[in-house]
């Protein structure tokens, strides 16, 4: 009954609105308000201090982005660590990929994980992968104790820099997850929208730059439900064995992606193309 609309001092003097049928959920976690309604015209949606997480209309492109721009970047990804990515969908993701052995997660909400489980059974499947071992916890903690080089791939799936997530924007945090990472290992963040946020992206490349000695990369892609209709991630590889992101390595095995459905979003074209920038991002983020 009514709009939503996602006003946050992030992205000043804009709100994208979604008109509401109905609320299903409210309530207030330890770390966060969490708001589930079912929208008019892009399905359910999960809503997190104001600010959406994930339609179950675009929801798609966003998580097969996330998780197969790194992991189709290297050729025989076993062990996946996954920060936050609480709603399941990269873990739904990641489970296509048949060379997998292991995904770890860490998220810090086990709210945002029982919401995601109770209205958004199409994304919380991932859990059900036995390969899934899930710890409720902060990520920066997570990281500062895992084994050095225990991981082939990270995948950073987090909110924005305003609430809990702010501290996986940071530097010191960038430098557990290199540490975490073999040679040769990749990790893919969130990353923001280069119409909004050139200012947080060029410090991300410039500390990315000096920690991440392999290849450092964004990449962007189209969701229509995140402020601007873009978000972008930060693509980074330790030194070691060569990972040129912009030409996919480890195409995803059709066979093995039918456990969760066809892919409906990437494609090795698409993740080629998520590479090219538009100029006045170019300028700043291949200059850093
Ligand atoms: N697994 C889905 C989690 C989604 N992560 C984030 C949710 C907040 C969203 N704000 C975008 C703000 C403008 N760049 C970015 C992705």
């Amino acid at each position: 009954p009514g709009w939503f609309s996602e006003m946050s001092p992030m992205w000043p003097g804009e709100a994208h609105s979604l008109k509401v049928e109905k609320v299903l959920f409210q309530g207030k976690s330890d770390y966060q308000d969490v708001i589930v309604f079912q929208s008019a015209t892009y399905g359910k949606v999960l809503v997190l201090d104001g600010v959406i997480q994930l339609t179950e209309r675009d929801e798609c492109a966003y998580q097969e982005m996330i998780t197969h721009l790194p992991l189709c970047s290297i050729p025989n990804p076993k062990k996946v660590l996954v920060i936050g990515g609480g709603d399941g969908g990269v873990l739904r993701e990641v489970a296509r990929h048949a060379s997998v052995e292991q995904i770890d997660m860490c998220e810090i909400d086990k709210m945002v994980v029982d919401v995601s489980k109770q209205f958004f059974p199409n994304v919380a499947i991932g859990y059900e992968d036995p390969r899934v071992n899930l710890v409720i916890g902060d990520g920066v903690a997570f990281l500062k104790n895992a084994a050095e080089g225990s991981y082939d791939a990270v995948i950073v799936d987090s909110s924005d820099p305003i609430g809990p997530a702010k501290e996986l924007f940071e530097k010191p945090f960038f430098q557990s997850v290199a540490r975490a990472l073999r040679p040769g290992g990749v990790v893919c963040t969130q990353a923001e929208s280069l119409w909004l946020h050139m200012d947080i992206i060029e410090d991300i490349v410039s500390n990315c730059r000096e920690i991440f000695k392999g290849s450092v990369n964004y990449a962007w892609t189209s969701v229509p439900t995140y402020p601007s209709g873009v978000i972008g991630f930060m693509l980074c590889s330790t030194e070691g064995p060569d990972v040129d992101f912009k030409h996919p390595v480890n195409p995803i095995d059709e066979s093995s992606s039918k456990s969760n459905g066809p892919l409906k979003f990437y494609n090795a074209e698409i993740h080629s193309a998520a590479f090219c920038l538009p100029s006045f991002a170019k300028k700043v983020i291949e200059s850093k």
